[in-house]
């Protein structure tokens, strides 16, 4: 039977489907289907923040619970930490570059921008990193599809502005990066550039075809990073990132992880870092969360402390 794969219709959700199903297709030999779902990212160009969790995923999800698609792609990084009843990420495959790019008119790198230079980016995570730069940037409000970003900056709207690599690779302009940026000036949000591929839990025979496009570094290092977030996650927006890579260490493979979190202005800065192995990969994130919060994550991230506890 046909495996019908569900994704949004934006050019990137499209370029990410069809990658995984002609993955599915390679190695299983099935007839795998498009279907398109519209989610509440898509039809609102409100700032992300004022929607709410989970906009570019809910009505994938609801279309699996419904089985009117058998599995779905989503970006790792939309996810809401809690995973969904009845369903299971069945596979997250290689990631290949989790760091965030900018694209700056007239070819500049981050270095060269003059001071006050209009930086379009709508993520927290970017906007308290640019301020933390002390370059006096000034970031403003930007939302919509890769393409829309790309043409506003052409347009003249900014001088730059700053996205993902995965999404400008998938849609072929990775070209037009003027540069990616170190993570550490720029630490990529949790899970930033990995895909998830989500189907019904008890759907055993899809979830063992998919188990084969599992990549096992990528899911400890995804592991880490959104265990960070999960932790820290207590009902707040606030700019949290994460990076975790994995190094072939004395005793195999070992996980690095990074972990920030700024206020948005960027006066408040938190760096900090952890190592372990990779079935500790959860752990080390919670652990690292754990550090965060008492060098003072909290005053970045708004959290209320009752004074007579
Ligand atoms: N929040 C939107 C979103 N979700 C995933 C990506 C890019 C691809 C990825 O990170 O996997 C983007 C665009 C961006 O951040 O520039």
């Amino acid at each position: 039977m046909t495996l019908r794969l569900g994704t949004r219709g934006s050019a990137l959700a499209m370029a990410q489907s069809g990658t995984v199903a002609q993955a599915v297709r390679d190695r299983t030999g099935r007839d795998v289907e498009l279907v398109e779902i519209v989610t509440t990212g898509d039809r609102s160009s409100a700032p992300i923040q004022t929607l709410g969790v989970g906009v570019f995923v809910s009505a994938l999800r609801d279309a699996l619970v419904a089985n009117e698609i058998d599995f779905a792609v989503h970006s790792y990084k939309d996810l809401p930490t809690a995973q969904a009843k009845g369903l299971v990420i069945a596979a997250i495959p290689q990631r290949h570059d989790p760091r965030d790019a900018l694209v700056a008119r007239g070819g500049l790198t981050l270095n060269e921008l003059p001071a006050g230079a209009r930086i379009g980016t709508g993520a927290l995570r970017r906007i308290a990193q640019l301020n933390a730069l002390g370059r006096r940037f000034e970031p403003l409000p930007l939302r919509g599809n890769v393409d829309t970003r790309l043409r506003k900056l052409a347009e003249g709207e900014f001088d730059a502005i700053v996205l993902a690599h995965a999404g400008l690779t998938r849609l072929g302009r990775a070209g037009e990066a003027t540069e990616v940026l170190d993570p550490l000036l720029m630490l990529p949000a949790p899970a930033q550039g990995a895909l998830a591929v989500e189907c019904r839990e008890d759907d055993a025979e899809l979830r063992e075809l998919l188990a084969a496009l599992d990549d096992e570094y990528t899911r400890a290092a995804v592991t880490a990073e959104r265990a960070l977030l999960a932790e820290l996650e207590a009902g707040c927006s606030a700019p949290i990132a994460a990076l975790a890579e994995v190094a072939e260490g004395d005793d195999g493979p070992e996980i690095y992880l990074r972990g920030a979190v700024f206020s948005p202005d960027g006066g408040f800065a938190l760096r900090l870092s952890r190592t372990g192995t990779l079935a500790d990969a959860a752990e080390v994130g919670r652990a690292l969360a754990r550090d965060l919060r008492e060098e003072g994550a909290d005053n970045a991230l708004g959290v209320q402390h009752d004074p007579h506890p």
